[in-house]
């Protein structure tokens, strides 16, 4: 179900409502309503009402898929954990942003949610020029593909997933373990590259199913290698469209406690945002999705901001909104 974003989240410090260099992000974000566009009148409406944002944040409030998937909940409350430290963070140029609020579910499967999340995706497409699908569970990562689908229907869609774990399963119904094996099974063109992944965190079963199916990946300790850069390159140079999707799990836990699936000798956020910004200089990504922010096992909102921090080091450094 939809919900329309929650106006409260966007406040904080004020040091002035009229000089733009002293905002923070939450002064120069709106909340749009997206019931109030319809389905198949929505450019002209935008056009109409609203002014294209720089910037567009859409939640994915679910963590019935961390469930399925024998994890440990909590990741509901994940975008608006983010969005919170987010908007309290200094606004750098002059960006606009605009909330489009929440998709959640009361269903105990979650195919449904995603299918709707997909929608929402093509929906606010047009209303934004760089999107951050936030998470809730890394089932998003099927909803993330399923919207860029709808956006790209002919084109190639490469997909590069920043995570300590493959995602691979197979299951009866979808989970947050599932998402990658649904898109490759279903997209024979989809290409599956995974940075930062744990010998720890994933069975030989797993690591199997990777190399039969041609999945790319580089371990989280050999992260830092030249050769990683290299094998982003080739791997985008293949695509029309990179998916680009941050599990936060492969950040070590000292610095990500409030996830899922916490993990031990994990990525630095330094490493992690320099990842981003490799694939993102190749401007084939308008939508970055970021998962299983789980604010009930956070520590003093440490991970949220770190979260915060990842998005403020992308949007200021973004081609598609300069
Ligand atoms: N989305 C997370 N997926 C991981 C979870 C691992 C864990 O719970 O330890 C997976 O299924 O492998
Ligand atoms: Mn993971
Ligand atoms: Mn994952």
């Amino acid at each position: 179900m939809y919900t329309k974003g929650d106006e409260q989240l966007w406040t904080g410090r004020i040091d002035d409502t009229e000089k733009k260099e002293h905002f923070r992000n939450f002064q120069v974000t709106d909340v749009v309503n997206l019931k109030g566009i319809d389905d198949n009148r929505e450019n002209e409406q935008i056009k109409e009402h609203t002014a294209q944002y720089d910037v567009g944040i859409l939640g994915y409030a679910v963590d019935r898929g961390v469930y399925l998937n024998q994890g440990r909940v909590g990741a509901q409350q994940g975008p608006d954990a983010i969005r919170e430290k987010f908007g309290n963070m200094a606004l750098m140029n002059d960006i606009t942003i605009g909330d489009f609020g929440n998709i959640s579910t009361d269903e105990t499967y979650v195919e449904n949610v995603q299918t709707e999340y997909a929608h929402m995706i093509k929906k606010s497409h047009s209303l934004a020029k760089f999107h951050l699908l936030l998470g809730g569970g890394h089932d998003i990562s099927y909803a993330h593909y399923k919207g860029l689908r709808q956006i790209y229907p002919h084109q190639s869609i490469g997909v590069i997933n920043i995570d300590a774990h493959f995602d691979l399963r197979d299951a009866k119904h979808a989970t947050s373990g599932t998402g990658f094996k649904q898109i490759i099974d279903e997209d024979p063109e989809a290409g599956y590259l995974v940075l930062g992944i744990q010998q720890a965190g994933n069975t030989q079963h797993l690591f199997n199913i990777a190399n039969d199916r041609g999945v790319e990946y580089v371990l989280a300790e050999h992260i830092d290698q030249d050769s990683t850069n290299e094998r982003i390159a080739s791997f985008i140079d293949k695509y029309d469209v990179i998916m680009l999707t941050l599990c936060l799990d492969v950040i070590d836990s000292a610095y990500a406690p409030g996830v899922s699936a916490p993990c031990s000798f994990g990525l630095s956020p330094k490493q992690v945002l320099r990842l981003i910004l490799e694939v993102l200089k190749y401007d084939k990504t308008q939508h970055i999705s970021i998962a299983e922010m789980n604010p009930k096992y956070d520590i003093d909102g440490r991970t949220a901001k770190m979260v915060g921090h990842i998005m403020f080091r992308m949007l200021h450094r973004n081609s598609n909104i300069e």
